[in-house]
């Protein structure tokens, strides 16, 4: 293979280690992850200390043969390639991919299913997850069982030698369900040794889970989020260690044409540099603010709360309780004011920016499930969730109490204020409903 000059101390082969950098320069010692995401090493001919843009779609070849390292930018990129190496590394991989958006990942890897192909996915996950699952059963011929993979029990009468792919998610989104990465991937190996586990990463990054290390085969993620960390742009990411699948999905990537384009890979590979200190400080920051819902009698979904049940599970795999908590008020009109009389919180989707966002679940992220199947799988219709950023806590926590207290959410006592909708509120609620 031929390297160009600019990168000829680039590992840009599949065979070298999947790092454009050295972990262990000098002493033998391996760097740890916070130091890994912002060391990186490339050969630029200038030296440049940011990994320069390739903003091309084209690459001039120095015969009528072609065959250099790049020739057109769906195939492969200096800076995609870059990214690539960079995120193998920190992913805890063989080989990373790079592609237009999370959801563009999981639909390249779902080309390899085949009809009459069995996939088991959570009976609470992201909505557009289901919502290509739901596509893939009714035009490709898939057959999807949805259950609760919080419990390896519940998975086990569904697997079978035509289980083709297990799609886990923790925590899940929006409930925060955690579910056991090695449990259910031993179990799924055991009934079928073909069987792809895949976890998608999104909620945790991967500062605070390496799922690869837990026996999955594919790990992907939304680079939307935590990766880049400012929404300023849509990336997807996938992972793996076997070499093979990773051809596979190239192939698909650079047959579909779904790569990310190279300004994306770069402010992606800029966003990945702070992805240690956002974390560190938007999840003390949730700590705080799910203490404080919890405080004031919420019933508050955190995998950092000891009452979350599934504390100890949760621990056993990753490094952090991340930044996405979500809690209930007990009335969907109270969940409507909260959200509307927040400031700081801006009425967003999606989660891992620096901004603090606030939603409602069942009116936006999970709207492309039907209200029936939101009831079947016990999705509270006035489950507000919060996407903690890293603005100053207190300022959050001051915020949100106004809010709490405009939207008529707590009842004021002497001894401070308690989460419970007074009765005034409630029939005023139920008056204004009746108008409509
Ligand atoms: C858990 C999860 N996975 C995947 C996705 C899809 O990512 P994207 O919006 O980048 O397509 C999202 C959100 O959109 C998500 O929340
Ligand atoms: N209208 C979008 C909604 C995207 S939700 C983004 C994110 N995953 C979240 O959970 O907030 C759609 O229909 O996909």
């Amino acid at each position: 293979m031929t390297v160009p000059a600019a990168f000829s101390k680039l590992s840009l082969s599949d065979d070298m280690p999947p790092t454009p950098a050295p972990s262990s320069p000098r002493t033998g010692r391996t760097y740890s992850l916070a130091t890994e995401l912002v060391y990186t090493e490339h050969s630029d001919q200038y030296n440049s200390s940011s990994m320069p843009l390739y903003q091309t779609a084209t690459f001039k070849q120095t015969s009528n043969a072609g065959g250099a390292e790049y020739d057109y930018t769906r195939s492969g990129n200096p800076t995609r390639s870059h990214l690539e190496k960079h995120l193998a590394k920190i992913m805890r991989a063989r080989r990373a991919l790079v592609v237009s958006s999370g959801m563009g990942a999981m639909d390249v890897i779902s080309r390899m299913l085949r009809p009459g192909d069995e996939v088991i996915a959570g009976d609470d996950l992201y909505g557009g997850t289901h919502r290509l699952l739901k596509y893939l059963s009714t035009h490709g011929g898939i057959i999807v069982h949805h259950v609760d993979t919080t419990s390896v029990d519940a998975v086990l009468p569904v697997l079978n030698e035509k289980t083709a792919m297990v799609l886990l998610e923790t925590p899940t989104n929006p409930l925060i369900k955690i579910v056991d990465i090695p449990g259910i991937a031993a179990a799924a190996k055991a009934a079928n040794p073909n069987t792809i586990v895949a976890v998608d990463n999104t909620m945790m990054s991967p500062i605070l889970l390496n799922p690869l290390e837990l026996g999955a085969d594919i790990v992907y993620e939304s680079g939307t989020k935590y990766l880049s960390g400012h929404h300023d742009l849509m990336a997807g990411v996938i992972a793996v260690n076997d070499a093979a699948l990773g051809e596979k999905l190239y192939f698909t990537i650079n047959a579909s044409g779904c790569g990310l384009a190279p300004f994306d890979c770069w402010l992606l590979l800029r966003g990945i540099k702070t992805l240690g200190v956002r974390m560190e400080k938007q999840q003390a920051n949730a700590q705080r603010i799910a203490e404080f819902l919890e405080g004031q009698g919420f019933k508050v979904r955190y995998p950092g709360l000891k009452s979350h049940p599934q504390y100890d599970l949760h621990w056993s795999m990753a490094r952090g309780a991340g930044a996405v908590l979500s809690f209930e008020t007990g009335n969907v009109g109270v969940s409507e004011r909260i959200v509307e009389a927040a400031r700081l919180w801006a009425i967003s989707v999606s989660f891992g920016c620096v901004n603090s966002l606030i939603s409602m679940p069942c009116r936006m992220s999970h709207a492309s499930i039907d209200k029936k199947t939101r009831e079947e799988r016990q999705l509270p219709e006035d489950l507000i969730r919060l996407c903690v950023g890293i603005e100053d806590v207190d300022d959050l926590i001051d915020d949100l109490q106004t809010a709490l207290v405009q939207a008529g959410a707590v009842t004021i006592t002497p001894n401070g204020m308690r989460a419970g909708v007074p009765p005034e509120v409630e029939a005023e609620l139920a008056a204004a409903a009746a108008q409509h």
